[in-house]
């Protein structure tokens, strides 16, 4: 059983400081590293697997130092966003390289078991350019397995992926979280995090917004204040009569196109989506649009640092 732990870690490029001042540590199971695009979810997993070394603080797998450590290297498994580039090899020549580079006593037999391991026994002698994205995926997760190692980081496993190689692929992960194993993978999809992720690690411009098992993250991004815009047959007395509805924060009536429409902050969306049709009809109040005005997950994210 393994442990990775960040203490404190930041690592800038120039001046954009890419990981800010993270800590946290990653235990055995499956762990999703959760955050939009620019978020240093790749920068982490560099840090993570030794590839790049921190700025600041320190980064350990079991109490010894991650980077130009070799005996460390021979623990972790990286499966990078990049797509493999000897793609004219054959998945099995593919893997047996990363044996041999690992100077297993037997790559031959290692390669045969990474490959099972992954279902890709099958194709492994067809080069790598013929395979599906879901095949390439298992062909690098094979690579990265050959050597037995306790710890597993995949950077966007199922970008791309079809949704039946990548159910496929979650099988994989799962399997290996079940073995003991430690698994972080980074995504910036929640669905995709909530099937498989015992534990979820939230980061957002480079700090670490949020931790926690899945419902707890899906419970701070629910729980935020929403605002939508609101169209009616009479938006100024529609906007008196929210003033009054608990669910609602702020009321504002804007004209931003010459025509008016409300622009309301909620505290709970249900609350707020059973009372608004009530209470439009008893003031004899027609809505004709209805839009969340910040749905993208850039804002949950920007308000769970917020938070
Ligand atoms: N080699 C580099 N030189 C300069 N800036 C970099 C470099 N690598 C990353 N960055 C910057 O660091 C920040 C974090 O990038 P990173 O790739 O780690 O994020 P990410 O969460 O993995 O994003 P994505 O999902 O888009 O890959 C971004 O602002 C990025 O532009």
């Amino acid at each position: 059983m393994s442990e990775l732990v960040l203490d404190s870690v930041s690592r800038w490029y120039g001046n954009v400081v890419a990981v800010n001042d993270v800590s946290m540590r990653i235990g055995p199971g499956v762990t999703g590293l959760l955050g939009p695009n620019g978020a240093g979810k790749s920068t982490l997993i560099a840090l993570m697997s030794g590839f790049l070394e921190p700025s600041a603080g320190t980064m350990t797998l079991d109490g010894e130092r991650v980077w130009r450590n070799v005996e460390v290297y021979r623990r972790l498994g990286l499966v990078p966003e990049r797509e493999v580039s000897f793609a004219y090899l054959t998945g099995r020549q593919f893997v047996q390289a990363n044996a041999e580079l690992h100077k297993l006593s037997e790559p031959r037999a290692a390669t045969q078991r990474a490959l099972e391991e992954v279902d890709l026994e099958g194709a492994a002698d067809r080069t790598i350019s013929t395979y599906s994205k879901g095949m390439r995926q298992r062909a690098k997760l094979a690579s990265a397995l050959v050597h037995e190692p306790q710890v597993l980081l995949l950077d966007e496993p199922f970008n791309g992926v079809d949704p039946r190689q990548r159910m496929h692929l979650m099988k994989l992960l799962t399997r290996m979280g079940e073995q003991g194993r430690t698994v972080l993978f980074s995504s910036h999809i929640l669905e995709e995090v909530e099937h498989i992720a015992r534990h979820v690690e939230v980061v957002v411009s480079g700090r670490h917004a949020a931790s926690g098992d899945f419902g707890a993250i899906r419970r701070l991004m629910t729980d935020r204040p929403t605002r939508y815009t609101v169209r009616s047959s009479d938006d100024r007395a529609l906007a008196a009569a929210l003033m009054g509805q608990p669910s609602v924060r702020g009321v504002s009536l804007e004209t931003p196109t010459g025509t008016s429409e409300v622009h309301v902050e909620v505290t709970d969306m249900g609350d707020f989506a059973r009372a608004l049709p009530t209470l439009a009809r008893s003031a004899g109040i027609t809505v004709r649009d209805l839009t969340p005005t910040d749905e993208s997950l850039e804002s949950v994210f920007t308000y769970l640092v917020q938070s």
